[in-house]
């Protein structure tokens, strides 16, 4: 099976949209959940709405795969999934890099999912002498001071950090100076990379604030609406001609 850096996803040669890049594990999830239910095919529609996008969207999306379903059938689903899985690079493995074998490097290291979607963790790096030698998920940990070596025995392209924020430029640099072209960062810090490097960042607090965003605004519109409702029926109770449906202003508590 191929490895390594010189084997980058399709997705870049042909231009695709990152937008659209950013859905396809959406559909291919929805997708990779009809497969082991045996469905055999599936509407834009159906799919949109299991993948939680629009379907005019998603026919567009699929458009840039060459892919345009078949009027009345639907998409092929196993066809869909090896077309998504060869577009995003899945076919083939990845080797990753996990720096920070605390918390939550080892809980990554543990997380089964890695291996069903084509990224095989290679290695597992830490900065303390006590952790080397020590099986996580059945890996040995191996010392940071021999990142760079690491690196090149396996050939890794993607490279994981999740050591303290204090930490994460400097293991940054080693790897992209060890050849490392893909970073997934945890740590709260914003990295500088040269071009030609990418980063996605992944912070679930920023998650939960858009989430806390959301939920501060259905409360305010249950309040809103509840207000209403008791003013209608304060009304209907006192036998008041007021406009159907006028919402009092409210202000927020
Ligand atoms: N993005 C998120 O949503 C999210 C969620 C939880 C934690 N985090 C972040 O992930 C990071 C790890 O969190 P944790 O709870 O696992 O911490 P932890 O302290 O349990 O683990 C950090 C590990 O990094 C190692 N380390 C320190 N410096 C290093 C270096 N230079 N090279 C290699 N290894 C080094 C330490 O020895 C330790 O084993 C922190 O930066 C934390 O803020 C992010």
């Amino acid at each position: 099976m191929a490895t390594g850096r010189n084997h980058r996803p399709a997705t870049r040669s042909r231009g695709i949209p990152e937008a659209t890049v950013a859905r396809l594990p959406l559909y291919l999830r929805a997708l990779t959940a009809l497969s082991e239910r045996s469905v055999p095919t599936v509407s834009s529609e159906e799919l949109a709405s299991a993948a939680g996008v629009n379907s005019a969207k998603l026919r567009k999306d699929f458009s840039y795969l060459g892919s345009y379903g078949t009027r009345g059938v639907g998409y092929d689903v196993e066809y869909l999934v090896y077309q998504i899985s060869r577009e995003l690079g899945l076919t083939q493995d990845w080797p990753v890099v996990i720096v920070g074998i605390g918390n939550l490097g080892a809980a990554l290291a543990n997380y089964g999912g890695f291996a069903s979607r084509g990224f095989r963790v290679a290695a597992l790096i830490d900065a303390d002498p006590s952790m080397t030698g020590r099986q996580v998920a059945g890996i040995a940990v191996q010392h940071v001071d021999d990142l760079e070596s690491i690196i090149a025995a396996n050939d890794v392209s993607i490279g994981v950090i999740t050591t303290p924020g204090g930490a994460a430029q400097q293991v940054c640099d080693r790897l992209v100076a060890a050849g490392v072209s893909s970073i997934l960062n945890f740590a709260p810090t914003v990295l500088s990379v040269p071009e030609g490097v990418d980063v996605r960042k992944v912070d679930l607090s920023i998650e939960l604030q858009i989430l806390a965003f959301h939920e501060q605004r259905k409360a305010a519109e249950d309040l809103s609406r509840s207000v209403s409702d008791g003013v209608r029926v304060s009304r209907a109770r006192r036998g008041d001609q007021g406009p159907e449906g006028e919402i009092p202003a409210v202000m927020p508590a």
